[in-house]
C-alpha cells in the first residue's frame, strides 16, 4: 500500500481524538447524576413489575440475532443517555471512518478494514488509489482453488499422497480466530480432514500435536501476519525439521508448507512457495483478522461455500451496525451497557457464557478482541485516562461453569454482567437434550435477575440459621443472545457483532483499540532472559527477585537443586 507523506503522519490522531475529556460531556455528566439519583437503586423485579412488556420492548434483532436486553439495569431514559453519549462521543463519523479506511488505528498509521473482508465481490471500496475489496475477492480465489485442491485429495504431499492432517501454526489473532471456528463449525467440517492447531512454544504442545501425524499426508499452515513472531517461526522450524526427518528429503517441505502472512520476503526465507502464499495486509488487525486467509484452515476444514457464508454472516452484522439507528444497533447497545456497567456500576469483568458445546473457545478468542483491543490506559492524545477501560471478559461452556464457577455469579460480592448465548435449534439433535441446554440457559438469566428473597428461602420450610446462606440478591445484569442455529453464517454475525462492540467502547473511551504496544515489553525481556537461560555464564543485572529465580532455574537445570523426589 502506498504510504503516506512524512507530513501528515500527525494528522489522523488529531482527527479523532476527542480533544473534549468523555468525564466532561453533558451525557457523561447526565449518566452520573442518573446513577446517583436512580440506577444504583433499580432493582429488576421492580422494573418488570412497573413495565409488564418490559421483555419485549428492550429487545433488538439483527442478522440471525434475537438480543434480550430487559434484565440490564437500565430504563428507556438510561438508553437515551447512553446513546447520547455515543453521538457526542462521535461514534457514527468513527463508524464511517473506519468503513471508509481512514488510518484509525492512529498509532501505527494504519487503516482499519477487516469490514472491506467481508464486502461482497460486487462492491468497491477504493482506498489511498487502491480497490481494496478487488484485492480481498483475488486473495479469496486462490483460498477457494487451494482448499478445494486439498479438500477433494487434489493436492498431495511429497510422496503423492492425499493431505488429511492439516496444523495450523499461529499464536495469538493467528491462531485463536481459527481454532474458535474450527470447533464451533465442527459439524460442518469435512470427516475425514483433521485438524490441529500448534501455538504454545512448549515443544510438547509440537510433540504432541505431531505424535501419530503421518507426514505425508500433513500440511502446515504457518500463519503469521508478520512473519516474525517467535513463537510461530519457533514452531514453524521445528516442525520443518520434523517433516525432513520424516520424509528424508528438503524438498518435502515446498508440499508441506504453506503460508498466510503479509511478509511475503520473510516467508520466502523460510522456503515457502510464493505460490503457495496466501496475503493479507497491515490494515488486518491479527485478533480481526479470522476473515482474511488467516481463516485458510477453517476454509479448507467447511469448505469455501460455508466460508463465504460465514463471511455473509459478518457482512450483514457491518452493515447493521453502520446504518441502523443507534437505538436498535446490535453492536451499539452491548457496546454502551458495557460502558455503563465499568463506568458507572465499576464493574471489573464481563462473563460470556454460551450455551453450546461448539462454542466452548469463544470466551478465549472473546479475551484477545476485547481486551487486547481496549485495554488501554490512555486516550488517542496520549494523556492517561480518568476512567476504567476494558473489563477482563472470561466465560465458558455455560452448563459447565454452573457447576463451578456461577456460585460467585449469584451469590459472590462482585457485579458481574453476564452474556448469555444460546440456540433455537441444536446443530446435532438427541431427544431432549436441546430442551434441557437451554431451559438452563433461560432459568440461570432469571435467577440472577430476580434471585430468591428471604422471605421465599423461609415459606421453604429452610432452618433459620441456613436462610441467609440460600437467599439470591439477584438484580444481577445480563444479555441473552438466541439465535436460530449455529451455522456458518450465524457463527460470523455473533463475531461482527462483538468486533463492532469493542469498537464501540474503544470510541467512548477515546483509546485506540487497533494497537496492542502492552505485549511489547514482555517479548523485550524474554528475549535477553532466553539468552542468560542457555548462557549460565550470562552475568544476571535483573531484580533480586527475577535474579533470583534464574539462578534457580539454572541450578536447577545443572542438576545442583532437586526439590521432586519421585524423580
Ligand atoms: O500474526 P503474528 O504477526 O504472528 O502475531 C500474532 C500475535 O502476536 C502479537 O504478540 C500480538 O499481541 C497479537 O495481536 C498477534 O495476533
Amino acid at each position: 500500500m502506498t504510504k503516506l507523506p512524512a507530513a501528515d503522519l500527525q494528522l489522523p490522531l488529531f482527527a479523532y481524538s476527542q480533544r473534549e475529556s468523555l468525564t466532561e460531556k453533558r451525557a457523561w455528566i447526565a449518566l452520573q447524576e442518573h446513577h446517583q439519583y436512580s440506577a444504583r437503586h433499580f432493582r429488576l423485579e421492580r422494573l418488570f413489575a412497573a413495565d409488564p412488556r418490559r421483555g419485549e420492548t428492550l429487545i433488538a434483532e439483527a442478522a440471525g440475532i434475537y438480543l434480550d436486553y430487559s434484565k440490564n439495569l437500565v430504563t428507556t431514559e438510561t438508553m437515551t443517555l447512553l446513546m447520547q453519549l455515543a453521538r457526542q462521543c462521535g461514534l457514527q463519523d468513527r463508524v464511517e471512518a473506519m468503513f471508509r479506511g481512514d488510518r484509525i488505528n492512529a498509532t501505527e498509521q494504519r487503516a482499519v478494514l477487516h469490514t472491506a473482508l467481508r464486502k461482497p465481490a460486487s462492491e468497491r471500496l477504493v482506498v489511498e488509489g487502491e480497490d481494496v475489496i478487488a484485492q480481498v475477492q483475488d486473495v479469496l480465489a486462490r483460498m477457494e482453488v487451494f482448499a478445494e485442491q486439498v479438500r477433494s485429495g487434489a493436492w498431495t504431499g511429497h510422496t503423492g499422497r492425499p493431505i488429511r492432517h492439516v496444523v495450523n501454526i499461529g499464536i495469538g489473532g493467528s491462531d485463536l480466530g481459527p481454532m474458535m471456528a474450527h470447533e464451533a463449525l465442527r459439524h460442518y467440517s469435512q470427516r475425514d480432514l483433521s485438524l490441529h492447531f500448534l501455538s504454545d512454544v512448549d515443544a510438547a504442545a509440537l510433540l504432541e500435536t505431531v505424535r501419530g501425524l503421518p507426514a505425508e499426508e500433513t500440511l502446515f499452515i504457518v500463519c503469521s501476519k508478520t512473519f516474525t513472531t517467535l513463537e510461530t517461526m519457533t514452531n514453524a522450524q521445528a516442525a520443518r525439521q520434523w517433516l525432513v526427518q520424516q520424509l528424508g528429503d528438503e524438498a518435502a517441505v515446498v508440499r508441506h508448507f504453506v503460508g498466510v502472512t503479509t511478509n511475503i520476503e520473510e516467508a520466502s526465507r523460510f522456503g515457502i512457495d510464493e505460490r503457495n502464499m496466501f496475503g493479507f495486509w497491515d490494515w488486518v488487525g491479527g485478533r480481526y483478522s479470522m476473515s482474511s486467509a488467516i481463516g485458510l484452515s477453517t476454509m479448507i476444514a467447511i469448505g469455501p461455500q460455508h466460508f463465504r457464508d460465514m463471511l455473509a454472516g459478518m457482512h450483514a452484522m457491518d452493515e447493521h451496525f453502520r446504518t441502523a439507528p443507534l437505538e436498535q444497533n446490535l453492536p451499539a447497545i452491548l457496546g454502551m451497557l458495557t460502558v455503563w456497567y465499568g463506568n458507572f456500576f465499576d464493574a471489573r469483568s464481563q462473563a460470556v457464557l454460551p450455551y453450546s458445546q461448539y462454542l466452548k473457545r469463544l470466551p478465549a478468542y472473546l479475551q484477545q478482541l476485547t481486551m487486547e483491543s481496549n485495554g488501554k490506559q490512555v486516550t488517542l492524545h496520549g494523556e492517561p485516562v480518568d476512567y476504567q477501560t476494558s473489563p477482563v471478559y472470561w466465560g465458558d461452556n455455560g452448563i459447565n461453569g454452573q457447576h463451578s464457577f456461577y456460585q460467585m455469579l449469584h451469590q459472590g460480592t462482585q457485579m458481574v454482567p453476564c452474556d448469555f448465548i444460546g440456540f433455537c435449534q441444536p446443530a446435532q439433535a438427541l431427544e431432549q437434550q436441546q430442551e434441557l441446554l437451554m431451559a438452563n440457559m433461560f432459568a440461570q438469566a432469571e435467577a440472577l435477575a430476580f434471585g430468591k428473597t428471604v422471605q421465599r428461602v423461609r415459606e421453604e420450610g429452610t432452618p433459620e440459621e441456613l436462610v441467609p446462606h440460600r437467599v439470591f440478591p439477584g438484580n444481577r445484569p445480563s444479555n441473552s443472545m438466541l439465535i436460530e442455529q449455529l451455522t456458518p453464517y450465524s457463527l460470523g454475525s455473533l463475531i461482527a457483532l462483538y468486533e463492532h462492540s469493542v469498537f464501540t467502547q474503544g470510541v467512548i473511551w477515546n483509546i485506540d483499540s487497533f494497537d496492542q504496544w502492552g505485549v511489547e515489553l514482555g517479548k523485550q525481556l524474554a528475549k535477553r532472559t532466553a539468552r542468560e537461560l542457555i548462557d549460565h555464564g550470562q552475568p544476571l543485572h535483573h531484580d533480586s527477585s527475577t535474579n533470583a529465580l534464574i539462578r534457580r532455574y539454572r541450578a536447577c537445570q545443572g542438576g545442583t537443586v532437586a526439590s521432586d523426589p519421585s524423580k
